[in-house]
């Protein structure tokens, strides 16, 4: 008979079901998303780091795990809800389990819950803290471990998920500079797939440093928690704005939002799905997109700034696109890269390497300092 396991919300809310991977206790933020597919690329999004992932589809574990579609070395979730577990996989391509592949992590998974229950109290109240547990500790010692948790631990996840070490991905295109704030590998592989000459950096790197790696553009990828834990990142994006074009993607969208004087805020229960309608505000056009976000861009505070909206969430109003109006840079809140899912805003590659291309054919191996002269900013 398999093992109890229970999750605990902040508020009180217990849900007993049914234990899978790890035994033991873990605290996170807890959230839902909504894609129907993609458990294994959800479990091994580094953005998830700190948080218990619940899917608010019924059926999970079907098509088990396969070598291929990690998005990152290890999955990084604090916990996995399901209402149904599938334990044996039926596909071709499956090698194990969920079970197996969080057992192997440490993360405790629990099923036979009512996810729908869940989701709409998370809906209603906004995301909490909640705590795992396959163990048999009254609620009380439960909610006072999950207050012991400090914010601290659930915060500062970049650290964690960013590479320690520079490494190439070689190609014969432009070469980029991808800063690694937890990135997920399908930004590697879009840019690969266009043949650039990928060098990626620890979430730390300076602007002096990315100057010596002589890039042609700068990608900033994904990564977990709030933009405003790392500072480091907003003062050397705001440092080579201008300098390089540069393409922010999810937490790279929001740490350019804040390099460039706007601010960013924490939304109630956040995007976590592949079919979040975002409408393109120059074309009028609605793409669907893959989303894994719980903060975004205060819309006021881009007033007064050098930014202009360029996509906005269908069903929220809230920003998924900004560009900046003097210089060669643009971000988006949601995931081009993502698989699987809607493919409809890969073109987003494309045009980051048709801005390089006419950046290079305006600036044609002009010193540094006359780049920066360009761009109204003066040497440093
Ligand atoms: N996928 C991401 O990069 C997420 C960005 C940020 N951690 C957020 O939750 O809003």
């Amino acid at each position: 008979m398999q093992a109890q396991a229970r999750l605990l919300l902040e508020d009180g809310t217990l849900f007993t079901g049914r234990a899978f991977g790890a035994e033991g206790e873990q605290t996170g933020e807890v959230v839902f998303n909504t894609g129907i597919t993609g458990y294994q690329e959800v479990l091994s999004d580094p953005s998830y780091c700190g948080q218990i992932v619940t899917m608010t589809y019924p059926l999970i574990g079907n098509y088990g795990i396969t070598r291929d579609d990690f998005e990152s070395i290890r999955p990084y979730v604090h916990g996995f809800v399901t209402r149904r577990y599938e334990p044996v996989p039926s596909n071709w391509r499956a090698e194990y389990s969920i079970d197996m592949l969080l057992k192997e992590h440490g993360i405790i998974g629990i099923s036979d819950i009512d996810t729908r229950m869940l989701t709409r109290r998370i809906r209603h109240q906004g995301t909490m803290k909640g705590i795992l547990t396959t163990g048999s500790k009254p609620v009380e010692e439960l909610l006072e471990m999950m207050s012991d948790t400090t914010i601290d631990e659930l915060r500062n996840q970049v650290p964690l998920t960013s590479t320690k070490h520079v490494y190439n991905s070689p190609g014969i295109g432009e070469k980029i500079v991808l800063v690694d704030y937890g990135a997920k590998t399908g930004i590697l592989r879009e840019l690969n797939k266009r043949g650039c000459d990928i060098v990626v950096v620890p979430h730390d790197t300076t602007a002096d440093e990315i100057r010596r790696l002589n890039p042609d553009g700068i990608q900033l990828s994904n990564g977990p928690g709030d933009p405003k834990d790392v500072p480091h990142a907003v003062e050397m994006v705001s440092e080579l704005l201008g300098e390089y074009p540069i393409f922010g993607i999810c937490l790279g969208h929001q740490l350019f939002a804040l390099a460039a004087g706007a601010n960013t805020e924490k939304l109630k229960f956040g995007h976590r799905g592949g079919n979040h309608p975002v409408k393109e505000l120059e074309t009028g056009r609605c793409y669907i997109t893959s989303q894994n976000h719980g903060y975004t861009v205060n819309e006021d505070s881009i007033k007064g700034t050098d930014l202009e909206i360029t996509h906005i969430n269908n069903n929220d109003k809230t920003i998924e696109g900004l560009k900046h109006t003097k210089y060669p840079a643009f971000s988006v809140q949601y995931h081009p890269e993502a698989a699987p899912g809607p493919q409809d805003n890969s073109y987003l590659f494309d045009r980051f390497l048709d801005m390089i291309r006419e950046h290079k054919q305006n600036n044609p191996q002009k010193p540094r300092q006359a780049v920066l002269a360009a761009a109204g900013k003066g040497a440093r």
